[in-house]
């Protein structure tokens, strides 16, 4: 049996020698040497190694070199020796792979040429083919060559999320052309979710079947939402897609920002791990969540900008909220900030080895 087999001998993962790794026996909460730690947004602008590399390169560019991807990809991983890789890539990769016209634009993000509103739009969502993303293949086969025991995370968009993009043509702070299309035409929006479903489906299933050990489901602006409304209008297309993946036995993981209210919602969709912002405790969200699940937070990414016994007790805080929890991924609310001190985030993760050490 190699390392990657679980006791019954059956294959886990694409990637060998990473199924006894901390990351992946907190997701299936099993027993850790020690809390193993990752953080959202880890390969970015916070490293000088990676503006470096990236000089003159535009991020959609970028994501198509599997060197590039695989060398950004392994930065944070050595700087700071966390216990997870996540592979550098964007939410909107595979809809710019399936011809969508978007661009992300420095200090905005993705922004949309031709949002979609209406139900001849929607024909500009066709499916995903794994041929359509063949760099992710690539790079992802190097990646886990070089990673060795250290696992890497795959992720995508949820459907929401994405149709937050696509509706409103960029980043949104109040989703109102979105929430317009959702409760003004249920039909085209049940479609509109049901196809970025399969998407979402498609780009997981290329990176699981290359090697990736663990998948995240961003659904990063889920907690625009009421709970009645995500049960209603979102949680059927997510639910599809965590159905989908579950056969491959790799751990899910997923997260929202500002998902309180919605935490058991989340937990109900299907995911192994919740990921939890900075706004709830650990042991409250746990609550919240319900039994059989493992969670993943939660420091304020801002604290990381706080003197360094400031960022010890926040993290000793997180902690002590995670101590009876099946299974703990210890992580940010959410992503690096760009302006993060580098040195700050290596501590952490020493601090977290440190203090959970068994
Ligand atoms: C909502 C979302 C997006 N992309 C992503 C999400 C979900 C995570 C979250 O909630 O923060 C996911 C994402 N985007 C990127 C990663 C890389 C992997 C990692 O986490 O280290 C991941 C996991 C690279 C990136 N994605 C982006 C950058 C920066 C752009 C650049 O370097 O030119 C990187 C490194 C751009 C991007 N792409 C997006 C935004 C909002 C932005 C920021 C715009 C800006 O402030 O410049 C959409």
């Amino acid at each position: 049996m190699s390392a990657n087999e679980s006791p019954a001998g059956q294959q886990q993962t694409g990637q060998t020698g990473t199924y006894d790794s901390a990351f992946l026996k907190a997701c299936r909460r099993e027993p850790v040497p020690h809390t193993p730690v990752w953080f959202m947004r880890q390969a970015g602008r916070s490293l000088p190694e990676f503006r470096k590399v990236r000089e003159g390169i535009p991020m959609l560019e970028s994501c198509t070199r599997p060197e590039l991807v695989t060398e950004i990809t392994l930065q944070p991983v050595r700087r700071h020796g966390v216990d997870a890789a996540v592979y550098y890539s964007d939410i909107v990769v595979p809809l710019k792979a399936i011809g969508i016209d978007l661009d992300i634009k420095p200090g905005i993000g993705p922004v949309i040429e031709n949002p979609i509103r209406s139900r001849a739009d929607l024909e500009q969502l066709r499916a995903l083919e794994p041929g359509d993303v063949s760099y992710v293949t690539e790079a992802i086969g190097m990646l886990v060559r070089e990673l060795g025991t250290t696992p890497l995370i795959g992720f995508a968009g949820a459907p929401f999320t994405l149709a937050s993009y696509l509706v409103e043509g960029g980043p949104s702070r109040n989703h109102e052309r979105t929430k317009a299309l959702m409760y003004g035409d249920p039909q085209l929006w049940a479609d509109l979710l049901d196809r970025l479903s399969d998407i979402t489906t498609a780009f997981l299933k290329v990176q699981i079947e290359a090697g990736a050990s663990a998948v995240q489901v961003f659904d990063s602006w889920v907690g625009a939402l009421a709970p009645a409304d995500y049960r209603r209008s979102v949680m059927p297309a997510s639910v599809k897609v965590f159905e989908a993946v579950a056969p491959y036995g790799v751990p899910r993981i997923h997260f929202g920002v500002g998902t309180g209210e919605l935490l058991g919602l989340l937990g109900e969709a299907g995911a192994d791990v919740v990921g939890v912002d900075w706004r709830v405790p650990l042991d409250e969200a746990a609550r919240r969540v319900g039994p059989g699940k493992a969670l993943q937070g939660n420091i304020d990414p801002a604290v990381l900008f706080a003197p360094r016994e400031a960022v010890e007790t926040k993290a000793r805080e997180v902690l002590d909220a995670a101590a009876g929890l099946e299974g703990h991924v210890f992580n940010l609310g959410h992503g690096v900030l760009p302006n993060t001190d580098p040195d700050a985030l290596t501590r952490l993760v020493a601090y977290v080895h440190e203090q959970t050490a068994r």
